[in-house]
């Protein structure tokens, strides 16, 4: 069975459409991203998949079940994006509260998780940084070892190597077959993670791929510099050119098609001087998705 199941997923508020049509599943023992700009529709697609809202046509099932049930919420761990929690509190003391709503658990399980993410649950969770304060949200998504994470913009604030930290973390929560849900709007951090990654724009999923795939179509960056009087149009007929950025003695672009037809597209106006070339950041690959949909 899989943990989330939506089909024609919709959701307007009044009568914008922030969600149209999501159809997605996401597996056992899988990463899925959920990536988007600001405003694309993740939260209230998570806000669905937690019976938050109700669906304005279409249905979701999380854990086999209808997300408003709440019986199955012990077997989920949620990070909202606006995480609130009690300021008086202590790490601590919030954290054995909520696993106390949820039945109780190892705490052997709380400090660990805290010792791997250097939370520090003595402090006032009101005088803790914000990413001091996301750490604790994030034991309480993942202290009682849930089946199913939902994660909204999980990384806000977390340092390098906290975010290493929470990264592994993932990955073994799927390593033992539970799954993971984890919105974002920074392609590299679901590139780590993920096994497949769900584009959302404007409230529609344009795209699904498997993160290894997409690497396998991955652009690269080619920076030239030539002699001779090159013009846009040159180089702009030749299959898989993007991003083309012509300037006296130098061209810049993005690229994915057959290297020796760019060159020969060059070589015909211009001599080649020197080429630079890298990998495009995969970003550039979701922009170039954004724009050819648009
Ligand atoms: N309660 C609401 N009433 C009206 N419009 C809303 C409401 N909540 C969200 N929206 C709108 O729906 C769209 C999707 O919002 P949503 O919060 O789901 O986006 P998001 O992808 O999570 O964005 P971000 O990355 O900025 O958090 C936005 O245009 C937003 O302005």
């Amino acid at each position: 069975m899989n943990p989330i199941v939506a089909r024609s997923l919709s959701k307007n508020y009044g009568r914008f459409p922030a969600l149209k049509d999501l159809d997605l599943d996401v597996a056992p023992g899988e990463v899925f991203g959920f990536l988007g700009p600001n405003g694309a529709g993740k939260s209230t697609t998570i806000r669905l998949l937690l019976g938050e809202l109700n669906p304005t046509a279409g249905s979701a099932a999380v854990l086999g079940a209808d997300p408003r049930r709440v019986e199955h919420r012990r077997r989920l761990g949620y990070l909202p994006a606006d995480l609130a929690l009690w300021p008086a509190m202590t790490g601590a003391q919030t954290l054995a509260f909520l696993a106390n709503l949820r039945g109780g658990l190892g705490r052997g399980e709380i400090e660990s998780l805290a010792e791997r993410l250097d939370a520090d649950l003595t402090k006032r969770v009101g005088e803790l940084s914000s990413g001091n304060r996301q750490k604790i949200g994030l034991i309480s998504a993942f202290m009682h070892r849930p089946d199913l994470l939902i994660l909204d913009e999980p990384s806000a604030g977390l340092d390098p190597l906290v975010q290493h930290e929470f990264w592994a973390m993932m990955r073994e929560a799927a390593d033992e077959g539970r799954s993971v849900f984890l919105s974002s709007h920074t392609l590299s951090e679901v590139e780590r993670v993920a096994d497949r990654v769900g584009i959302i724009r404007r409230g529609e999923l344009i795209a699904v791929e498997e993160v290894a795939a997409l690497r396998h179509k991955r652009m690269r960056h080619l920076e030239l510099e030539v002699d001779g009087a090159i013009t846009a149009d040159a180089l702009a007929a030749v299959d898989g050119v993007r991003d083309l950025v012509v300037m006296p003695g130098r061209v810049e672009l993005n690229f994915d098609g057959d290297m020796s037809a760019l060159l020969a597209a060059v070589a015909a106006v211009a001599t080649l001087r020197d080429i630079h070339t890298s990998e495009a950041e995969l970003e550039d690959i979701f922009l170039t998705y954004y724009r050819d949909e648009s």
